[in-house]
């Protein structure tokens, strides 16, 4: 069945309808992954975008039960070259069961050359090339991140005894970031995006993550201040948008990238030793590098490719984060080592506050 993709200035791409055929609009964004489309398109941070595939062939190993980053998909819409229908479970008919639209047979090198020329570009997939658009959905509206976080606490107990508590604030959390937690024993709680902080500190937590999620982060400029006194106390790392809201809390600001970094292999090189890792990235928005106090923040680590702000530490309070994901799923495990960091900041605290 004919689909179009049709961007906001007109272009039009002709391709077949995958999924369930209907129009959606959204920021059409791509990725460079080879593999990995399973973690993308059920990654929370994803939503509201139609996500472009860069690796031609998609699909091939099927659906894996319990390999997702949350159990349905998130994006609004996929774009890809060729789909192949294989796997147990095969990403059309998946998609189609969740009700989410995707358009397949598209010359997606020239969508990618497109977007990277013009940067960022909404677009409908739809059954015509001149669809009626009622609205464009909004990047700084809170629906996207209200519609990915968890609506009430969800716990997880420790595997460990004397673990740390760690909270999870769920802007939209990967399940692989749970699990890294997990793995090294900790007790997780993961709290709603619109939890009162004071709650939280009821909840005695030893540190707090600040996930990573959809959206433009200043959509949560309004609820920040209220953390500033957890957060200046308790030993908190940011992923992503959890980054990006840090510093915006700390009186930073971000910006828009011109169309972002998406992929499994972006280069990032910690400043204080110069090691390059290989990273696992989905943001369109960063930290604005003129608005870093280099007298309250350090920055830890910087793009290679476009020397962005990747990493900042600060100088006052136990606050850490990175714009890359750690915890991978797609993509490299080069960083992983970062939540162990945490963790041994968040025991050696705890010690001391146990023990004075
Ligand atoms: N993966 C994320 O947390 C993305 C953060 C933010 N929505 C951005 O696009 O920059």
């Amino acid at each position: 069945m004919e689909a179009y993709l049709v961007f906001e200035d007109g272009d039009i791409f002709p391709g077949t309808w995958i999924g369930t055929p209907k129009k959606v609009a959204g920021e059409v964004v791509f990725t460079t992954g080879m593999t990995g489309y399973q973690e993308v398109i059920t990654d929370p941070s994803y939503a509201g975008q139609l996500v472009t595939f860069t690796y031609p062939l998609i699909g091939n190993y099927g659906m894996v039960p319990g390999e997702g980053e949350s159990d349905h998909p998130c994006c609004a819409g996929v774009v890809l070259s060729e789909l192949c229908q294989d796997g147990e479970q095969n990403l059309g008919a998946w998609l189609d069961t969740h009700e989410v639209p995707g358009i397949a047979g598209i010359d997606t090198r020239a969508v990618v050359h497109k977007i990277r020329k013009a940067g960022v570009l909404r677009g409908v997939i739809a059954s015509t090339p001149e669809p009626e658009v009622e609205s464009w959905p909004d990047p700084r509206s809170l629906q996207w991140v209200d519609g990915v976080s968890v609506k009430k606490p969800v716990e997880y107990p420790a595997a460990e005894p004397d673990a740390p508590h760690i909270v999870l604030v769920d802007f939209g959390a990967k399940a692989s970031i749970v699990n890294s937690l997990r793995k090294r024993g900790c007790q997780v709680t993961v709290v709603p995006w619109s939890c009162d902080p004071e709650e939280v500190l009821r909840r005695s937590p030893d540190g707090l993550l600040f996930s990573n999620g959809p959206g433009d982060p200043k959509a949560l400029l309004p609820f920040l201040q209220d953390w500033v006194p957890l957060v200046s106390r308790i030993p908190t790392m940011g992923i992503c948008l959890g980054h990006q809201l840090l510093a915006l809390a700390f009186g930073a600001d971000t910006e828009r990238l011109s169309f972002g970094h998406r992929g499994s292999n972006h280069p990032v090189k910690e400043v204080e030793t110069g090691k390059v890792w290989i990273t696992s990235q989905n943001h369109g928005y960063t930290v604005r590098p003129a608005s870093v106090d280099e007298k309250d923040w350090q920055v830890t680590h910087l793009h290679v490719n476009d020397g962005s702000v990747e990493g900042l530490a600060h100088r006052h309070y136990p606050v850490f984060s990175v714009q890359f994901h750690p915890e991978a799923h797609p993509g490299p495990s080069d960083a992983k080592g970062l939540f162990d960091r945490f963790l041994n900041h968040v025991r050696k605290e705890k010690v001391v506050a146990t023990h004075g």
